[in-house]
């Protein structure tokens, strides 16, 4: 039997960054995201002979890393199902891997999604999502279309994600601006775990999320994009801080990813709708709405002509 599944990646609008318990990816907070239309993973699972795992991404076998990540989930869910068989993993992400764009929460909610059905394990959204979260925190979120908030809980079988409006109607639209494809040095889950470690300021991290959380929930229901992107972009650039004050400091931006940044001001004062919001990676996500996004390509068009633009609409969840 072989089984293929689709996610979507999302956005966090409100990240995580902090696991209480990085065995079982327990956060310290909850966290809010959109799930995307445009970048995904397809991943097929089939069961092999032997007891060998075999793991390919993108058509090649994968590096030793990766191939370890995804066994120790397959080791996991074998263990549900009292099975020692071996398992073939093929998986293709149209979203570059490890490049900060959420490739880990497409990836594992589509392992997730396709381990499922190959053991038959009926599992509901609810289960499929603390499931997905064992692979990676954020794909507990992409089991969801459109505004999705993973609630923190208190143990592995209360730390889900829940839909909140799993098909938005306002005309929010995402301008992805890509300046380097390539993978990053610090994952985020060592990146992570040096911030909670080391940061001062990482004390503070659950209280600006929960007021954020707060705020923007109300803001969705306004369905006001503005608020939506000026609270995204908050939210963002505190958790950047806390990597920025870990000891030692690190950061996923690049000069490119400040200049564009600090532009945000300037045209938002020429009356351009603009916010932005970026995870793990030098790349950053626009946020505007549909009829400005002509306005916002062409600007980001003129200032980096090297960097790939993808726009993005609100996306499925698992299918
Ligand atoms: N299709 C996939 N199937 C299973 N695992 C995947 C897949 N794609 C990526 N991964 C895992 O996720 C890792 C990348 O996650 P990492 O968090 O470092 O970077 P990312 O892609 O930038 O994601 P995020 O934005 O969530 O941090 C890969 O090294 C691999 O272990
Ligand atoms: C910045 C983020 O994108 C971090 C995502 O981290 P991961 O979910 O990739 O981390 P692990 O749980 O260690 O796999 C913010 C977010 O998506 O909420």
């Amino acid at each position: 039997m072989t089984t293929t599944t689709t996610a979507h990646t999302n956005i966090a609008l409100i990240k995580y960054w902090g696991k209480k318990d990085p065995q079982l990816h327990l956060p310290y907070t909850d966290s809010l995201s959109l799930t995307l239309d445009g970048y995904s993973t397809t991943t097929t699972t089939q069961f092999l002979p032997g007891r060998q795992d075999q793991v390919q991404v993108n058509g090649h076998p994968a590096s030793p890393a990766f191939f370890q990540r995804v066994v120790n989930f397959l080791d996991l869910v074998r263990q549900v199902n009292h099975s020692q068989k071996g398992i073939l993993v093929q998986t293709t992400n149209q979203v570059p891997t490890a490049a900060g764009l959420a490739s880990s929460a497409s990836g594992f909610a589509a392992l997730a999604g396709s381990l499922n059905r190959l053991f038959q394990m009926n599992l509901t959204p609810t289960q499929l999502s603390c499931l997905a979260r064992r692979g990676s925190g954020s794909a507990s979120r992409s089991i969801f279309g459109g505004f999705v908030r993973w609630q923190h809980g208190t143990g592995d079988f209360d730390s889900y994600a829940l839909p909140i409006d799993e098909h938005p109607q306002l005309p929010l639209t995402l301008l992805s601006v890509v300046f380097n494809g390539q993978a990053k040095k610090v994952s985020s889950t060592q990146g992570m775990e040096q911030a909670v470690q080391t940061s001062p300021f990482y004390p503070q991290w659950p209280q600006i999320v929960e007021r954020d959380l707060d705020e923007m929930l109300l803001a969705i229901q306004k369905q006001d994009i503005a608020e939506i992107g000026q609270l995204a972009e908050s939210n963002c650039l505190a958790m950047h801080a806390l990597n920025w004050t870990a000891r030692p400091f690190f950061t996923y931006f690049t000069a490119e990813t400040w200049q564009l940044i600090n532009l945000l001001p300037i045209w938002r004062q020429r009356g351009v709708l603009v916010y932005a919001t970026v995870d793990a990676g030098p790349n950053v996500k626009l946020i505007t709405n549909q009829e400005t996004l002509p306005v916002v390509r062409k600007l980001v068009q003129s200032k980096f002509p090297q960097a790939q633009l993808t726009t993005l609409y609100p996306g499925p969840g698992l299918t």
